[in-house]
């Protein structure tokens, strides 16, 4: 081969370049609380610490948090109260650039917070789950509502996750079951995509897309073994949160665990503020949007009824006339994101939709 061709295939194939960010130490199980401290100085982030979290998961955890890191750390604490998420991430942003590095301790909203004010201050971030709600958990990306719907932002990655099945499975059983349907709705995530790369040559991942696919269908197999306030299950789902996480990091963006069910829950979110958990809303998103994919709707529906998540926007306590609202205005969040709710529907179509799909 000349040295021109060898040079060309060269320019062709190294011209590409990916930077991933994952955690390092990733500890679940049983009382793994207690660990913390050892994990902070296993990974030698600096004498002071920021923990973030909510009024509830304050008590829950975040107080314990505390006390282990007391004798050894300089602490400070932020609560990640509920009300305007730019403002409280402007807040805790100031207090991160005071520490040297942050933990937050919570549910979704609060990793979200903690996880961008470190990335906004240049801090190290350690993730500290109190529900399996969500799969922020060890993800470089936040999802954060504003009034033109949910935007996704560039996070912290955490360097370590700690996540205590003890506490995940004390939490409201209604957090894992929306957990699980977080997940559970990456399988029809990664359908949009797969959309959108052969209609619009959106670029895929592979790896990435088959680690999604895998997560949810691990979980689907395994909804009989989710019960209510059983530390197996807190251990089942929080390890598929970590790896649908991961595999949102692989990808650089939420895309293998977000699509049109996704937009509809943001959708949802604007026009019925508070009504139902993120991951509630996505799996009754999904119902549609595998129906409209030509997929098993029903085989997600009767999964989630298993785990004892909603599959109707009555159970959430949404009416259907802003659940075809929600529908139609899902394509105009993150328009970018093209998905299968993009292909034509009408609000004659959303509305036989809801109509069938959502009896009860
Ligand atoms: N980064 C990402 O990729 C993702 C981010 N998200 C985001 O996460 C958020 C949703 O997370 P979610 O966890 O559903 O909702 P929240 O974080 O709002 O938590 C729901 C409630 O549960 C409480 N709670 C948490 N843990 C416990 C516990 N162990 N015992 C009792 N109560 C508890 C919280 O208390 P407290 O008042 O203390 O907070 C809060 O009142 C949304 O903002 C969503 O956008 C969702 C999916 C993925
Ligand atoms: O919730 C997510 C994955 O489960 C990601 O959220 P976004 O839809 O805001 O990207
Ligand atoms: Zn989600």
């Amino acid at each position: 081969m000349s040295a021109d061709r060898i040079n060309l295939l060269r320019t062709k194939v190294f011209d590409k370049s990916k930077w991933m960010q994952l955690p390092r130490d990733v500890v679940i199980g049983h009382d793994v609380i207690e660990q913390i401290p050892a994990v902070c100085e296993d990974l030698a982030l600096g004498d002071s610490v920021l923990i973030v979290s909510g009024s509830r998961t304050r008590d829950v955890a975040g107080k314990r948090v505390e006390a282990l890191l007391a004798g050894s750390y300089d602490v400070a604490t932020f609560a990640a109260s509920v009300g305007d998420p730019l403002e409280t991430i402007r807040k805790a942003e100031a207090a991160a650039a005071e520490a040297g590095f942050v933990i937050g301790v919570g549910g979704g909203r609060v990793i979200d917070t903690a996880k961008i004010a470190s990335y906004n201050a240049d801090r190290h971030f350690i993730s500290v789950p109190t529900a399996a709600s969500h799969d922020g958990i060890a993800s470089s990306r936040a999802s954060v509502p504003t009034a033109e719907g949910n935007v996704s932002l560039a996070a912290e990655p955490p360097i370590a996750v700690v996540a205590d099945t003890a506490i995940i499975a004390s939490a409201p059983h209604r957090l894992l079951a929306s957990g699980c349907a977080d997940i559970m709705a990456n399988c029809t995530a990664i359908l949009d995509w797969e959309l959108s790369h052969r209609l619009r040559g959106e670029p895929i991942s592979e790896y990435a897309l088959t680690l999604s696919r895998m997560t949810a269908e691990i979980l689907f197999q395994n909804a009989d073994l989710i019960k209510p306030h059983s530390e197996e299950s807190a251990w089942i789902v929080t390890k598929a949160l970590v790896s649908s996480g991961v595999a949102m990091s692989i990808a650089g963006s939420s895309r293998p665990g977000s699509g049109g069910e996704h937009k509809f829950s943001h959708a949802l979110e604007r026009l019925a503020p508070g009504k139902g958990l993120h991951g509630e809303k996505c799996g009754i998103g999904a119902i549609i949007t595998m129906y409209l994919h030509g997929g098993d709707w029903e085989g997600i529906r009767s999964s989630l009824q298993k785990i004892g998540a909603p599959t109707t926007p009555a159970e959430i306590g949404v009416d259907d006339e802003t659940a075809v609202a929600a529908l139609l205005a899902a394509r105009t969040i993150r328009p970018e994101r093209f998905t299968i709710l993009d292909m034509g529907l009408t609000e004659e179509s959303a509305r036989d939709l809801v109509k069938m799909l959502y009896r009860e």
